[in-house]
């Protein structure tokens, strides 16, 4: 992926090892000297109020952040041997194997069988019969499969917005990544999409690591293993998600999560 290695992480249950992380956009910083551990085959949600520098953190790990004017990225992100905030990062295989799914969904205006075999395309796999089934396993994976099995060649525009977001989460995975990048990948869906997407979340994890910026505390306290409270660029708290719903470290993590501000 890039030339630059560094050290093996601490264990090999590390998916990302975040040291020493410091974002500005030009002069302005937005996140200060933070340090977090995610685990392999867990769910990390980070969580805190508007403008704390959730997505700017999350949007750095597969560099989609790299074309803002002024942006700038220091420290270290360790996957596998690699510094993913090395300049000589190839983007293009970074986010082979760390996805994203958006806050919106954002399908390719094609049918819903092109928007999983045109990413196995350009990873490759030529291959009709190969393509078909891939459509196949991962509709399944995301529980889509039974709703949309007769009409694949149909536009991804007909689905719901729920449904949408599944097929945009099984194109993320086709091309089977180690992490999955969410940024609030449920807050535009109804309550059963959303409960779908959950349900969705804890299958995954078992294959996957999953890292979910998400505004809604309930949904943290569902899905996520461990949590982590962002409060103006810096990580106030990062800790299992029942001990931090129930038994916070900080105040400042005590009044976020009663309501005190944000
Ligand atoms: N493209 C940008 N250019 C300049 N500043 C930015 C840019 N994107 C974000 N920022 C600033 O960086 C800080 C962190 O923003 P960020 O969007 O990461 O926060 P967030 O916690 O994800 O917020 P929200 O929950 O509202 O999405 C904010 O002060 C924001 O104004």
């Amino acid at each position: 992926m890039g030339l630059v290695t560094v050290a093996q992480p601490e264990t090999i249950e590390t998916a990302l090892d975040v040291r020493g992380i410091n974002i500005f956009y030009g002069a302005k910083q937005a996140i200060h000297d933070i340090d977090l551990t995610i685990k392999k085959h867990e769910v990390t949600a980070l969580i805190g109020p508007s403008g704390c520098g959730k997505s700017t953190f999350l949007r750095s790990i597969n560099r989609m952040n790299d074309d803002v004017p002024g942006f700038r990225a220091e420290g270290l992100i360790q996957y596998d041997d690699i510094n993913l905030l090395a300049d000589n990062i190839d983007t293009v295989a970074l986010r082979k194997e760390i996805g994203m799914v958006f806050q919106n969904p954002n399908p390719f205006p094609r049918s819903i069988a092109k928007n999983i075999t045109q990413p196995l395309k350009e990873h490759g796999i030529r291959s009709k019969r190969k393509q078909a089934g891939k459509v196949e396993t991962y509709l399944k994976q995301v529980g889509l499969w039974k709703e949309v099995y007769d009409r694949l060649d149909t536009s991804a525009y007909s689905l719901s917005g729920g449904q949408q977001q599944r097929l945009c989460i099984a194109r993320s995975l086709c091309i089977q990544p180690e992490v999955m990048l969410l940024d609030e990948p449920a807050s535009a869906l109804d309550p059963i999409a959303t409960a779908k997407i959950e349900d969705l979340l804890l299958q995954l994890k078992e294959h996957y690591t999953i890292i979910i910026v998400t505004h809604n505390l309930q949904q943290a306290a569902r899905v996520a293993d461990s949590t982590a409270f962002f409060y103006q660029g810096e990580v106030v708290e990062h800790t299992k998600t029942e001990q931090f719903f129930s038994n916070p470290k900080e105040k400042r993590s005590e009044d976020y999560i009663s309501g005190r501000f944000g």
